[in-house]
């Protein structure tokens, strides 16, 4: 079986190329970054490394490298040959993929089913892709699968010897849409028939939480998430956000009251894994879309607002999030120079689409952050 991964990033090493690894695929990782794609032909192989006590690692090999920008041929042949096709390479790059994949999955004939996955933080990604392969190629015929799926396993930015080795934590989840799969199930992955509430209850807890962590940390002078994990204030606080986001959950869809806080308990015992030093400005990485409608503070909160439940700390988040500031992050420096230039209530109705009275109350705890900076 052939997979064609594209993203040889954190999570697509770390995390996909390991499972697909373990299912006996060979693995060709798709990927922009020349250095990458010429390290990953040269060794053909790389560890795992699992952040806790003993270090373990786990070897994948057998691996080989295609660069998307020069290696087009060789792209369009392997899409041809594909059983599965998966992305990890973030939600807004899927556009990009699509002009990659539309033409070589069109010509495929019946006979031979393909899955073509998203692995990204976003809901229901694969139905964006999906969306953007057939404007390109029309539709295709049911040989070409599109299930949605959602991923959680926490991968840092990797600061190792062997730049293809990659440190991740212990925990994982690889959740599939069920009855969009063709063929032989993933060993590793649970198979679901509707995956809404995973998807929307890993994003609205492990990255509404991460996110969290981000923009208060930052607000207070962290760099890394463990180290922002020691202060009590944050937690209390991260606490009083993701008992929001359980509020929303647990009414929007079937999970106990029980359940949930049982996933926010774990969640929150893997953010504080001090065998992995995870950098605030990854987690809080691009805040235009983090803020964006679907994304992980907005859906919740806009929700709580409407219905009048207590979102006071979802509002406290997006002030913190619209305060946060990375001068190398293109996304962070448009949020700030258009917040200079129009304003916040101009900025949230642009961006994230809120506008009213929650637009009021989240631009009243902004003023009150910069109040308090420019007085202390
Ligand atoms: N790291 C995590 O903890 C984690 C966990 C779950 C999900 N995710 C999601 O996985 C996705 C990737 O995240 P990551 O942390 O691995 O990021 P990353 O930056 O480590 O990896 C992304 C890779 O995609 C490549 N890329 C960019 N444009 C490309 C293109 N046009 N064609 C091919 N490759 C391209 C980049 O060069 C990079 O190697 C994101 O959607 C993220 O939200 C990340
Ligand atoms: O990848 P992003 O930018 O959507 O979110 C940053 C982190 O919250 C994220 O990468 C988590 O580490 C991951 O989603 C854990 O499964």
């Amino acid at each position: 079986m052939k997979a064609v991964h594209f993203g040889a990033g954190n999570i697509g090493r770390g995390f996909i190329g390991k499972v697909l690894y373990d299912n006996g695929y060979d693995i060709t990782f798709v990927d922009v970054n020349a250095e990458m794609i010429d390290l990953i032909n040269k060794e053909q192989e790389y560890d795992v490394i699992i952040a806790e006590e003993a270090k373990s690692r786990q070897h994948v090999s057998g691996v080989k490298g295609i660069n998307s920008m020069t290696d087009t041929d060789k792209l369009q042949a392997a899409i041809k040959d594909a059983d599965l096709i998966t992305t990890a390479v973030g939600v807004n790059i899927l556009p990009i993929i699509a002009k990659s994949i539309a033409g070589p999955l069109s010509e495929r004939t019946s006979d031979k089913p393909v899955n073509v996955v998203a692995c990204e933080n976003a809901i229901m990604a694969t139905d964006q892709l999906k969306q953007a392969v057939v404007a390109i190629s029309g539709e295709l015929g049911d040989h070409v699968h599109f299930p949605n799926s959602a991923v959680d396993r926490i991968v840092p930015i990797q600061k190792q010897d062997n730049p293809l080795d990659v440190m991740v934590e212990p925990f994982f989840e690889w959740v599939i849409e069920e009855d969009a799969w063709a063929g032989e199930k993933l060993e590793g992955v649970k198979y679901v028939s509707d995956l809404h509430p995973y998807i929307e209850r890993k994003l609205l807890t492990v990255n509404t939480g991460h996110a969290f962590i981000a923009y208060f940390g930052s607000y207070k002078g962290y760099t890394t998430v463990d180290e922002a994990m020691k202060d009590a204030e944050l937690v209390e606080q991260l606490k009083a956000v993701l008992a929001e986001t359980s509020d929303y959950l647990t009414t929007v869809y079937d999970f106990t009251a029980e359940e949930q806080a049982a996933y926010v308990e774990k969640i929150i015992s893997r953010f504080k894994n001090p065998y992995l030093s995870d950098a605030l400005n990854r987690v809080g990485r691009s805040p235009l879309r983090k803020i964006s409608p679907e994304d992980r503070v907005v859906k919740p909160l806009a929700y709580l607002a409407e219905e009048d439940r207590k979102h006071d700390a979802l509002v406290d988040m997006a002030a913190y999030l619209l305060r946060y500031s990375d001068e190398q992050d293109p996304e962070a420096v448009e949020k700030n120079t258009f917040i200079e230039e129009k304003g916040i209530t101009e900025f949230l109705k642009h961006y994230a689409k809120v506008e009213g009275e929650l637009a009021k109350e989240i631009a009243e705890r902004y003023n009150a952050l910069l109040f308090d900076k420019e007085n202390n």
